[in-house]
């Protein structure tokens, strides 16, 4: 088998289910609860106008930078709600790895969950109003070459996070977190509980004022100094 050149069909996939909770979360909220350490960098920005968030489970894309064969293969053998996830060797910003004619197939063909790449877009006058979530760093009309190599559902690395085949991807205008698929069932009802707390902190921020003693606490443990006096004034 061509390492670099393989195409894996089967994916271990996450139970219906999760997917189904988890699409009513807001990604800073997971992100919350995974020590703040699960989220994609800013880089990767969503880029179209979905109507709600996007949950699914991660179909991973290797590609070689500037090159988009492997994406290719992806749309060939794409399920419906699927998230395709592309790496790009770290060119996050030369070519463009799809365009219009592209993601309109995955969007009337696989009926595709989203796609997240780690690189430029083009056609982003008709992509901006795709309702299918499209997340990529930009755009250039720099188009990609069509040759390889790459692989299809291996481990990747987007947005500086890792990702394997059949982990849950959830995005929505913040952008975009990554859920490994063993550590989702466990996560969920904490995730949930957190949703209701901040709803709660903000309904509170609204009205009498949360109590913000936390943060004279946070000041106190860790040794700042509060100085009633001008700056230029300190001997
Ligand atoms: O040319 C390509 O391979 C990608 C592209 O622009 C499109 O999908 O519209």
């Amino acid at each position: 088998m061509p390492t670099g050149k393989r195409i894996f069909l089967q994916r271990e996939l996450p139970d219906k289910k999760l997917i189904e909770s988890f699409s009513k979360l807001p990604s800073a909220t997971i992100d919350d609860c995974m020590s703040r350490n699960a989220g994609m960098n800013a880089r990767i920005k969503l880029m179209s106008k979905p109507n709600k968030i996007m949950c699914g489970p991660a179909l991973t894309v290797k590609a070689r930078s500037g090159d988009n064969l492997a994406v290719q293969a992806a749309l060939n053998y794409a399920k419906s709600g699927d998230i395709i996830v592309v790496s790009t060797d770290g060119e996050y910003y030369s070519r463009a790895i799809v365009g219009e004619v592209m993601l309109t197939y995955a969007k009337y063909q696989d009926q595709l969950g989203g796609i997240v790449i780690d690189g430029p877009i083009r056609d982003i006058d008709s992509l901006k109003n795709f309702d299918m979530p499209i997340y990529a760093t930009g755009t250039t009309p720099e188009g990609p070459y069509t040759e390889g190599p790459g692989e299809v559902n291996v481990p990747v690395t987007v947005g500086d996070r890792s990702i394997n085949p059949g982990d849950i991807i959830v995005g929505d205008e913040d952008g975009v977190v990554v859920i490994p698929r063993e550590d989702a069932e466990d996560l969920l009802p904490k995730a949930q509980a957190y949703d209701q707390k901040d709803a709660a902190r903000v309904h509170q921020n609204q009205t009498s004022g949360e109590d913000r003693s936390f943060v004279e606490q946070a000041l106190k443990n860790k040794g700042f100094e509060i100085i009633d006096d001008i700056y230029s004034n300190r001997k």
